[in-house]
């Protein structure tokens, strides 16, 4: 017995053996990790390419309806975005060391076929919401237009199920987009399809941070030069009282980890989406939803704006190109 298992381990490993290990480790790096590793070797070169094309394919990694495509019209052959890890929902704080394969053949496919992630994080015990049968119609007490848009879901403490029609947002992607690169603004998102105003585009998902933590990390990413590997996505939403007081404040970072909202660049004119705090019966958090704010054509980038520029004087060069542009982008300092 000792004698074969010293033989085993003095065996050279099978080419076949090295191929499988490399395939599961490779997707567990980031491109420049993925880069350095892929020019020791042929076999290690052929693997890092596929993983950098799976990635390509889709941004989303499986977690999406769709596959949500990398598109570089600058340089053909350059590496998509990853240095954040996908997550279709709010999530909490997660650790620095974090890492989640992309890029495996057999990654996308489970996750779709896995199904949609809960969209709430927290319920109110006890809660109760409509108790519509056979459906969410016009009558629906969870319904609650705020003007043309809608504020207000059916949630976890409702009778109805998650097919319910007044559910639009906790679905996930169900329009058509890509990722697209542009020299100065970096990756953006883009509609590849018409999308009618209105429609729900996506969530904005990531880590649910406490104000304290939020300025943190804020002051930590002005510090980020502003061509790196990391771009910071942190978004704030504030609500008001009619007396301009804010009454309530959302922090979502989704620079390590998010979904394809983190993508969307700003524009001074407000852009073409608009920011919704979108609440659900039974839901303890609220979420922030984007709903196109007008018709919006195939290829056209989606944006929004990112906030007012007085906050912060000193910002990074706004590349926008709006009649309104001010120039700088906007940054939370308070
Ligand atoms: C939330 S990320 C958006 C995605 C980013 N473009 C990327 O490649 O990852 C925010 C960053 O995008 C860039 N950005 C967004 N809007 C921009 C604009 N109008 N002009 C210049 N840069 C912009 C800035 O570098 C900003 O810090």
């Amino acid at each position: 017995m000792e004698e074969r298992q010293y033989k085993r381990t003095s065996d050279p490993l099978p080419q076949e053996a090295f191929f499988q290990c490399a395939a599961i480790v490779l997707p567990y790096l980031n491109p420049t990790e993925l880069a350095s590793i892929s020019s020791t070797c042929k076999t290690l070169y052929q693997i890092s390419t596929l993983i950098t094309s799976r990635r390509t394919s889709d941004a989303s990694g499986g977690f999406e309806n769709l596959p949500i495509p990398f598109l570089n019209p600058i340089a053909a052959d350059s590496q998509p975005y990853s240095y954040f890890l996908y997550t279709p929902t709010q999530t909490l704080r997660v650790g620095l060391e974090f890492r989640r394969p992309w890029g495996s053949d057999d990654d996308a496919r489970p996750r779709r076929e896995a199904g949609r992630a809960d969209p709430f994080l927290f319920r109110v015990e006890g809660a109760s919401g409509c108790e519509c049968a056979g459906g969410c119609g016009d009558c629906c007490p969870c319904l609650e237009p705020d003007g043309f848009l809608l504020t207000r879901e059916c949630g976890p403490g409702c009778k109805c199920d998650s097919g319910c029609g007044n559910r639009v947002t906790q679905g996930g992607v169900r329009i058509r987009l890509k990722m697209v690169k542009d020299e100065k603004k970096g990756w953006g998102l883009y509609a590849a399809e018409f999308i009618p105003n209105g429609k729900f585009i996506c969530e904005y998902a990531g880590e649910l941070l406490s104000t304290k933590e939020a300025k943190q990390r804020q002051q930590a990413y002005d510090k980020l030069p502003p061509i790196g590997c990391l771009s910071p996505a942190l978004l704030v939403v504030k609500e008001h009282l009619p007396s301009g007081n804010t009454c309530m404040r959302i922090n979502i970072d989704a620079t390590r980890i998010g979904n394809i909202t983190r993508f969307i660049n700003h524009s001074c004119d407000g852009g073409n989406l608009d920011t919704v705090i979108m609440r659900s019966s039974g839901a303890l958090l609220p979420r922030v939803c984007f709903f196109a704010s007008r018709d919006i054509q195939e290829n056209e980038e989606l944006s929004f704006s990112y906030g007012d520029v007085r906050l912060k004087p000193n910002g990074q060069q706004c590349f926008c190109g709006s009649s309104s542009c001010a120039g700088i982008l906007p940054s939370e300092h308070t």
